[in-house]
């Protein structure tokens, strides 16, 4: 990772939903009464004395049963979502926050898309080599089962997602995770594609993230900071799996000069193709 921009675009401070609390809501209101009934029955929760674990699932426990509850409030997750090009870091990033967490006795999975089968199905690979053992799957739909439901509902605390673009299903699976499973998410994937659009829902979850982390690269041209990725080969599919040898990270200078490059480059293919033989055969000799 090169250089890191950080935008949080939610301020718990300043949530409009703090501001409608303090300032709009009689009092008491409906939401603060169920918020201290959900709070009194907690803090009447005896936890067993032994590991923060047993507590920590002794309240996720108590939190799923509630949930059906019209009166209910589950303590709510959280999304995080990293984004950037290529080789800016992405993975290193998904793998250092997942870590952070295990530090501090949470418990973790990480899952990634089945399509990026470069460097190891099981392990999630930074480019410098780094690995972490993850899930692998082709939808996130299915990893609940997979990964048991009842130790998925009561002592899975944090989910980390990488090759995030490559799910169908990344924003329902997000939004439920965090919003009613209290799980913590955090995400790695491409914004963009290769010609610089949207790629899969990834930028769909910005409207219910906590917080958005754009990284950069470094451009292979000129070595300023690269927020693009260009692909070196002539496929035009979105998805074509690869790492270097197909892609490389580049500044908006370079994209764009590149784009130029390539687009001749192109057309002088495209008009060499439509040569009648003899021509061809002719400027082979
Ligand atoms: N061709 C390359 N261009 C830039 N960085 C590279 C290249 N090959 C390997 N790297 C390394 O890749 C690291 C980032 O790896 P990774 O976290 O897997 O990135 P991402 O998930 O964003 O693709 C960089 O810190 C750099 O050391
Ligand atoms: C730009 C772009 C990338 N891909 C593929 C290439 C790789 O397999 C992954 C990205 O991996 P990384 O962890 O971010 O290095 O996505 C693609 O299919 N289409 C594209 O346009
Ligand atoms: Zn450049």
């Amino acid at each position: 990772m090169f250089g890191v921009s950080m935008r949080t675009l939610i301020s718990p401070s300043l949530s409009p939903f703090s501001l409608h609390l303090h300032h709009h809501l009689p009092k008491p209101s409906l939401f603060s009464t169920v918020l201290r009934f959900s709070s009194s029955i907690n803090n009447n929760t005896k936890s067993p004395k032994n590991s923060p674990r047993s507590a920590i699932s002794t309240v996720k426990s108590q939190n799923t049963a509630s949930s059906s509850s019209p009166l209910s409030f589950s303590p709510p997750g959280e999304i995080h979502v990293v984004v950037g090009p290529m080789f800016s870091g992405k993975t290193s990033t998904l793998l250092r926050r997942i870590l952070a967490e295990k530090l501090t006795g949470k418990k973790i999975a990480v899952i990634k898309s089945n399509k990026d089968t470069r460097y190891c199905t099981e392990s999630i690979v930074t480019h410098d080599g780094e690995k972490f053992p993850c899930w692998s799957l082709p939808d996130l739909s299915s990893f609940k089962e997979r990964f048991g439901t009842e130790e998925y509902e009561n002592r899975l605390d944090v989910i980390g997602i990488d090759e995030a673009q490559f799910f169908g299903d990344l924003y329902e699976f997000c939004r439920e995770a965090a919003d009613k499973e209290g799980k913590t998410v955090i995400v790695a994937g491409l914004d963009g594609d290769f010609m610089r659009r949207r790629f899969g829902s990834v930028l769909d979850l910005i409207p219910i993230a906590n917080s958005v982390t754009k990284l950069t690269s470094r451009c292979e041209v000129c070595g300023k900071k690269a927020s693009f990725t260009m692909r070196k080969t002539e496929e035009r599919v979105t998805e074509l799996i690869g790492g270097a040898e197909v892609y490389m990270p580049v500044c908006r200078n370079h994209y764009v000069c590149g784009q130029s490059v390539l687009e001749t480059a192109r057309a002088v293919l495209d008009s060499s193709s439509t040569k009648t033989p003899d021509v061809v055969v002719a400027s082979s000799l």
